[in-house]
């Protein structure tokens, strides 16, 4: 059977729910996901003098064929998107600036250390993400960065995250699409604290400098990212949910929610309605922690079908913007950027086919038994013929075949490195 009829048969299937499976895929096509770069290096970025991986966060695993340069990591993004169907973003951080073999301090970074991603951007039709990096340098050293008790230090980041908001603004300006700009500190304590105020206190002092500088808004979105832990902040973190979403409806900034940033049993497919009624838009790190923020790359499980499920169902497709947060180097890496990214989109695809209303209307009229039933049923409706049809259509591979296109590339290009 053709892949097409396979799709007609499909679309039978979901139609007598009511749902409107073309209209679902040109929906798809146009949700864009953000592609964290840092998967294809390890985080490791090309600053001059290379820093040693810290902030309570860490890459495992040894595959061979990792990027060293610009370039290496520019064609292993290219390679990842070729493979993927949509138009996308790709997200950096501020450590994978280009300074042309000069130190420059990361407060003193500029658009110009960035022209080289944006005519890529530009020749490869995609926009742009920011992160300011405070970790992995030795201001950085004990942890603590905006919130740090020494005010030279905290000048320092400071400065840093507004002359990234600045390249944000720059990204968004050349890009025609506003540029995510977001914040994330590591700063914490290992053992319990004895003043958990007065850290909140200089962080919240921080923020309000760097978010007082003038940035264009329709070019640049300011998020704030919480934390519950990490390496070396296991009792506190100063940056806590609780914080940045009071933070964040105060000052009209927008809550980035890293998916692995809670307690295990604390969902974030759970928080997305809830912040929604208070805010115009949240941004999100989809992520999948085993056991710990352990960054994994992202499968389709239970967790993120419930989360693009939130996302659809709630008809806040244009509220939610979609990034993804992991690293994994115990497998090639461009195979793991393909793999998390097309699960996220297969997610959106299967929220989207599922007859939301009528679910909807089964809870309000009380019938959980039916409500139970179809969601179970939905799972093995032929979803699959709808993602291969779509995959074909977007000009990407379909079903695993993809796998030789990674097979070829690693043997041609990564294992030469
Ligand atoms: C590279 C990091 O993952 C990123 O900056 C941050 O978003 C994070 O999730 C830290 O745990
Ligand atoms: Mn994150």
């Amino acid at each position: 059977m053709s892949l097409k009829e396979s799709y007609e048969i499909a679309k039978t299937a979901y139609e007598k729910w009511g749902v409107n499976v073309d209209d679902a895929l040109e929906i798809l096509k146009k949700v864009p996901i953000s592609i964290h770069c840092w998967q294809g290096d390890d985080i490791s970025g090309f600053e001059i003098d290379q820093h040693e991986l810290s902030g309570g966060i860490d890459v495992t695993g040894n595959y061979p064929g990792k990027a060293t340069t610009p370039e290496e990591l520019r064609s292993d993004l290219e390679k990842a998107l070729s493979l993927i169907p949509g138009k996308h973003r790709v997200n950096l951080h501020a450590i994978y600036a280009e300074t042309n073999g000069e130190k420059v301090e990361r407060d003193k970074l500029e658009p110009k250390h960035f022209e080289n991603w944006v005519k890529w951007a530009k020749e490869n039709k995609l926009g742009l993400d920011f992160n300011p990096t405070l970790f992995s340098h030795e201001k950085a050293a004990d942890g603590l960065t905006l919130s740090h008790p020494d005010e030279e230090i905290r000048e320092f980041w400071i400065n840093h995250c507004i002359a990234s908001r600045k390249i944000g603004e720059y990204f968004g300006r050349e890009l025609g699409t506003p540029c995510l700009t977001n914040i994330w500190i590591p700063d914490g304590y290992k053992d319990v604290p004895s003043d958990r105020l007065t850290p909140r206190k200089r962080l919240k002092e921080s923020l309000d400098q760097i978010f007082a500088a003038d940035v264009n808004e329709s070019h640049n979105i300011d998020a704030i990212e919480s934390k519950l832990f990490g390496i070396g902040s296991e009792s506190y973190v100063v940056g806590s949910h609780e914080f940045y979403l009071g933070y964040a409806l105060r000052n009209n900034k927008l809550c980035l929610l890293d998916t692995g940033h809670f307690h295990p049993t604390e969902t974030v497919s759970n928080k997305i309605s809830a912040m929604l009624l208070y805010s115009d838009k949240l941004a999100l790190h989809v992520s999948r922690p085993v056991r710990w923020d352990s960054d994994h790359v992202v499968t389709l499980d239970d967790e993120l079908r419930e989360l693009a499920l939130e996302i659809v169902r709630n008809d806040a497709l244009d509220q939610v913007m979609i990034g993804l947060d992991f690293f994994d180097a115990s497998i090639n890496r461009v195979a793991a950027w393909t793999i998390g990214t097309r699960n996220m989109i297969k997610a959106l695809l299967y929220a989207m086919l599922t007859p939301n209303d009528y679910l909807k209307q089964l809870q309000e009229d009380g019938n959980f038994t039916e409500r139970l039933a179809l969601i179970e049923e939905f799972k093995t409706y032929p979803f699959g013929a709808v993602w291969d049809y779509y995959c074909d259509k977007m000009g990407v591979p379909v079903k695993e075949t993809w796998l030789d296109a990674i097979k070829s590339y690693e043997e041609d290009v990564m294992l030469n490195r």
